[in-house]
């Protein structure tokens, strides 16, 4: 037994030594063919050194070498030919570059020698002395010099890849690039090459801006695909960036917030960028909060967009939002409406929510001075707002947006228009000057995207002209975007409602209702508003978010696949915070009732004069608002409001007790009563005329019911238009 298998052992090794010498005879095959094929390249010049010179001296000399007559004409032909030869190629030869001067310098020499010596040839021969030697030596020269040559053009040590001879030269000269020098060309390994370039002198880079369109038909890639980036600190110096393949082509994942309760400083995960970095913003924790436009046709995404921006920030705490939308609102967002604390749909509510907004704003501005914050932190008492409004122009006038938007930004509140043309006719150009973050998406006209983005973004060919071919792509610019973002093609989350609504209800108990300060600057108008959002006070939110928390696991997992992204490890969540008390001081004037009359304590003289002015301005109103006199020929036609009411009916057997004056607090009891009424009806607006009937009943005239209103108007409690119509912010008989 144990014989056989020492047998068995002694018939293997032969086995094994044979496959061991075959292993080894394969590995010798792959070195070689290996070293062959990388070797091969370079063997031209060795061959032509080697067969071309003895070839073309055994013929000349064969020719005309017996002969000492043709033998001196030939030489000094050849001769000839080979200087002139040397010159043409030392002139056509170009010296731009390092590596174009030695080339040039090369080739005459190569071209000089080779002639020199077949000069030479003709009368003593190819394989006499010296002829030989120098043959072999200066052959064996040139073909190494030829294979350096081949090394610098194509080894890892290249500099510069030419860009002005052959089929590149064509290609340059067809697209405007004879003038550029294309360097270190690198794949990113996420679908972009990039690489450096540099102008010669009498070009600039803005020129090879204005031929991004050209090369990328010149490449076969999309329009948008090429992008040229100038170099801040070297005007000859630029980055191309040519994108060869979409990795967004298939849609982005919606990212989920990493925690419920985040604060609104936190980075907004909006989408991807074309190179798969993630694409977030950070408008309030940017030094300047810059409010947004958003732009593109219909169709281009901005629904899209909105969704996955208003998801996250319905996540976190300190963190309200107030959404316009006439159009389409609830279409849009009415599956994740419980996150939006003020939802407006309708035009007279959107209207009465813009003009309240500058008394919130000054109500803000006083809490924060009390806070001694200079803008919005998370310091401060008041939440953040986000105020988005879809095709402003049909809602608002832009004196006001103007106003708004300029002094919002310090008080913590963002503004966000979305249009999909913002031309001149759809939005103003102060407004649109303090927009000063952009993100735009398909647009059908190039043109139209410099409504939105800056020169420098779309100088550089970043412009999205797909319409609504290339739904969620854009690009996007400042809310704290580097800048070398600007011009990197975006996606926005392609989001699925289902999973929307379950995190909007899971995160109720962790997003604050409004703060009051706000809430009571803005009043009535808030305070009656006809959707009111989720948050942690409202009842039974606890079990709803508990059970609406399992509804967004199940959601997650029926989702279809990659289309939502769970952060790997999520935070611990932070708990919901508590309300920060007001400093008193900070309470602003709004949210009181109606003060003590404001004139007792001031100085009359200092504020006469514009007091009289806006008197003047009241009386025109209220004189204006009295309708027409339906009776002319009566004979009280001529009458005035101030003057007493003669005796007409002198036989008349009915007559008026003069109605019995009332004390002021009675008289504005009156008044406040019938606000008040309107206020609970939800009647929120009015014209002065609307007031005459409740003036008569006071034994009042009309100066008085002039300074009442200017007096409601000072204490917060009303708020007066340019077209002389007053809004209701609180009734005068509640304190807000
Ligand atoms: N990021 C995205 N990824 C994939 N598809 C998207 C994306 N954004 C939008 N879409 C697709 O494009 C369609 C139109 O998008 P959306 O409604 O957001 O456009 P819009 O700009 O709001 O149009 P409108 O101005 O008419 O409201 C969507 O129904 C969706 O199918």
């Amino acid at each position: 037994m144990a014989r056989r298998k020492n047998a068995e052992a002694a018939d293997a090794v032969p086995a094994v030594g044979s496959e061991l010498a075959t292993v080894g005879k394969g590995v010798v095959r792959a070195v070689g063919s290996y070293a062959l094929g990388k070797a091969l390249p370079y063997t031209p010049p060795w061959v032509a050194a080697a067969v071309l010179p003895p070839t073309a001296g055994f013929a000349v000399n064969q020719l005309w070498g017996d002969a000492a007559m043709s033998a001196g004409f030939a030489s000094a032909g050849i001769a000839l030919g080979g200087a002139a030869l040397s010159a043409v190629v030392w002139k056509t030869g170009d010296g731009t570059t390092k590596v174009r001067r030695f080339r040039r310098v090369q080739a005459t020499a190569t071209v000089a020698a080779s002639m020199g010596w077949l000069t030479c040839a003709v009368t003593a021969g190819p394989f006499g002395t010296p002829m030989l030697d120098i043959w072999l030596l200066g052959g064996a020269l040139l073909a190494a010099s030829w294979n350096a040559r081949q090394i610098m053009g194509h080894g890892a040590g290249a500099e510069a890849e030419e860009t002005n001879g052959g089929t590149m030269g064509k290609l340059a000269e067809a697209i405007g690039w004879e003038k550029v020098t294309v360097k270190s060309a690198k794949g990113t390994g996420k679908g972009t090459v990039k690489a450096q370039i540099e102008v010669a002198p009498s070009a600039t880079i803005a020129a090879v801006q204005s031929t991004a369109g050209k090369v990328a038909a010149a490449l076969q890639v999309p329009p948008s695909g090429v992008v040229v980036t100038p170099d801040p600190e070297d005007a000859s110096r630029g980055t191309v960036s040519i994108r060869v393949a979409d990795l967004l082509k298939d849609g982005v994942a919606f990212l989920m917030p990493d925690a419920f309760g985040l604060m609104p400083t936190e980075p907004i995960p909006l989408g991807m960028y074309a190179d798969g970095e993630l694409w977030a913003i950070n408008p309030f924790a940017a030094a300047i909060l810059q409010h947004v436009l958003v732009m593109g046709v219909t169709g281009a995404g901005k629904s899209e967009l909105l969704r996955t921006l208003l998801a996250h920030l319905a996540t976190r705490r300190k963190m309200s939002v107030f959404l316009v939308d006439l159009a389409k609102g609830r279409q849009t967002v009415g599956h994740m409406a419980d996150g939006i604390d003020w939802l407006i749909q309708d035009a007279r509510e959107a209207k009465r929510m813009l003009k309240s907004l500058p008394a919130a704003i000054r109500a803000r501005g006083d809490v924060l001075a009390a806070e001694g914050l200079d803008q919005w932190t998370p310091e401060s008492s008041l939440n953040a707002l986000l105020v988005w409004v879809e095709e402003a122009a049909d809602v608002v006038d832009f004196a006001e947006l103007d106003e708004i938007a300029r002094k919002a930004r310090s008080v913590g509140m963002w503004l966000g228009i979305s249009l999909q043309r913002a031309t001149h006719n759809n939005i103003s150009t102060d407004v649109r000057a303090n927009l000063q973050g952009a993100i735009c998406m398909g647009v059908n006209d190039p043109g139209d995207a410099g409504f939105c983005l800056p020169d420098s973004v779309t100088d550089t060919g970043a412009v999205p002209a797909w319409g609504s071919d290339r739904p969620g792509y854009g690009y996007a610019t400042g809310m704290g975007i580097p800048q070398d973002r600007w011009t990197m093609e975006a996606r926005s989350c392609l989001t699925d409602r289902t999973v929307l609504a379950a995190l909007v209800a899971a995160a109720a108990p962790y997003r604050d209702p409004l703060d009051a300060a706000t809430a009571a600057a803005l009043g009535q108008t808030y305070a009656q508003r006809a959707h009111q959002g989720t948050n942690r006070l409202t009842p039974g939110i606890e079990q709803a978010a508990a059970a609406a928390a399992e509804a967004l696991q199940a959601a997650i997992a029926a989702a279809p696949a990659g289309s939502v992204a769970v952060p790997a490890a999520p935070a611990p969540v932070p708990p919901a915070p508590r309300p920060v008390p007001l400093p008193a001081q900070a309470v602003p004037a709004a949210a009181s009732a109606v003060p003590a009359d404001p004139f007792e304590d001031d100085d009359m003289d200092d504020i006469e004069e514009t007091e009289a002015m806006q008197i003047e301005e009241i009386y025109e109103e209220v004189l204006g608002a009295i309708p027409g006199d339906p009776e002319p020929d009566a004979p009280y036609a001529g009458l005035g409001l101030d003057d007493d009411v003669p005796d007409i009916d002198e036989d008349g057997a009915m007559s008026f007790e003069p109605q019995e004056r009332m004390s002021t607090e009675d008289a504005r009891h009156t008044l406040y009563a019938e606000l008040d009424m309107w206020v609970s009806q939800g009647r929120l607006e009015f014209s002065p005329a609307d007031l005459i009937p409740a003036t008569v009943a006071t034994g009042r005239q009309r100066p008085w019911l002039q300074g009442e209103l200017k007096r409601l108007v000072e204490s917060g409690v009303l708020q007066r238009d340019g077209h002389g119509v007053y809004v209701i912010l609180h009734s005068p008989l509640q304190p807000a």
